[in-house]
């Protein structure tokens, strides 16, 4: 038998216990919690198949109430022996894509961001658009090329016409950014027709994760009008490998920024749903930004009202990310469009200069935020490498 020791300032100790889905040499993936630098084996330890699954989709789907129970029996069998079999260490196991993507939908919610963004893609408009502080503005994505932290991306080739050629040419993006993100993870699904008010955003939203929502600017910036964003972004979307349960961010919540004019009814909130998160953004091992969860505007569950309020319905396996994060400040910055400023002030970056990601970078977002026993608790991290685009004539 094995006790899992932590040190008192883990950011993954008994107040964080996130999901994931881990495979050892030889034996199939299956669902495993983290604490400090050890994975356990679900189904192992509680004796329960649906932890001895490929997808955290058949536990997310069984509700919060089950969670929650779920949640409360590990708080009692990790402080105990567990069986040596059931504990592997971190640097032991390989971590896959912790849930079935169904739905992926993104959103837009730092005004700050969205502020930036308007001003370097629409300079003769009004940086944000009439409808920006009235709802939370957001496309659907591609839930299939959502990728698990680990996994290379190779840069797009596509449609690109800066505004000073008369013509679109084809060729690999020369403008690849990133956007730092949370991601939230629909566990228990709403009806059909059914609207889910802000008020029950913990029954239906299992967790949280970061998300590198990667962005092609150049092939973005000449697609996008007037339908959105399509194969800019539809690439490739990075997440990390542990799922955040809502119960460990309870001190993490926060009242979000004041919403002024305020929001219409059903986009009210009457328990704060922002989040006092503190995300990192390394490239090429060099911190470059450190963006504020606690500034966004809009905060998840009313990402969620929204979503639903003409009566789409959600499933387990729906994916929202918030939409880049961006502080006030230029260190705060989730894009390195918005850092780099269009690419017009470029950032030293271990020793060289750099506006967008070139092939061979290599980017970590992570993420702390406050515990419930006084100290942080991890989101692990999300970190991918850019190999050069498939040069094959078309
Ligand atoms: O303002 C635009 O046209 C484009 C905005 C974005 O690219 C941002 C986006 O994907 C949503 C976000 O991450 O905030
Ligand atoms: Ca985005
Ligand atoms: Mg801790």
């Amino acid at each position: 038998m094995t006790r899992v020791d932590v040190s008192d300032d883990s950011l993954f100790g008994r107040d964080n216990l996130p999901y994931g889905v881990f495979s050892t040499p030889g034996s199939e993936p299956r669902v495993g919690v983290r604490l400090g630098d050890s994975v356990v084996d679900l189904a192992l330890v509680l004796n329960d198949d649906v932890f001895a699954r490929p997808s955290l989709n058949p536990f997310m789907a069984q509700g919060r109430a089950r969670w929650a129970q779920v949640r409360e029996e590990l708080g009692v069998r990790l402080e105990g022996d567990l069986p040596d079999d059931a504990v592997h260490a971190i640097s032991e196991v390989r971590l896959h894509l912790p849930f079935d993507v169904a739905d992926y939908v993104d959103f837009y919610a730092s005004e700050h961001h969205a502020s930036n963004l308007g001003r370097l893609f629409r300079p003769d408009a009004e940086p944000l658009m009439p409808n920006w502080k009235h709802l939370p503005v957001g496309y659907h994505g591609r839930a299939g090329t959502v990728v698990v932290s680990g996994t290379d991306v190779v840069r797009p080739c596509g449609q690109r016409k800066a505004p000073d050629e008369t013509a679109p040419t084809f060729g690999p993006s020369r403008r690849l950014d990133i956007e730092a993100e949370l991601g939230f993870v629909v566990g228990a699904g709403s009806g059909f027709g059914q609207r889910v008010p802000t008020a029950d955003f913990d029954e239906h939203v299992f967790g949280a994760v970061l998300v590198n929502d990667w962005s092609a600017r150049d092939i973005q910036a000449w697609e996008y009008v007037p339908l959105g964003p399509f194969l800019g972004k539809s690439f490739a979307t990075s997440i990390s490998p542990w799922v955040v349960p809502l119960d460990a961010l309870q001190q993490a919540r926060v009242q979000t920024p004041r919403q002024d004019p305020q929001p219409l009814p059903y986009l009210q909130e009457a328990k704060p749903w922002g989040l006092d998160i503190d995300l990192t953004v390394e490239w090429n091992g060099d911190v470059v930004s450190q963006p504020p969860y606690r500034e966004m505007y809009w905060s998840p569950a009313q990402m969620l009202a929204h979503q639903t309020v003409n009566g789409a319905s959600v499933r387990t396996g729906d994916f929202y990310a918030s939409g880049t994060i961006s502080g006030p400040e230029k260190e705060q910055r989730g894009a390195f469009i918005e850092l780099t400023w269009g690419g017009r002030e470029p950032v030293m970056v271990a020793g060289e200069e750099r506006t967008f990601v070139a092939d061979g970078d290599e980017i970590s977002i992570s993420a702390t935020a406050p515990g419930s026993s006084g100290g942080r608790i991890g989101f692990g991290e999300v970190r991918t490498r850019i190999l050069p685009a498939q040069q094959e004539p078309l």
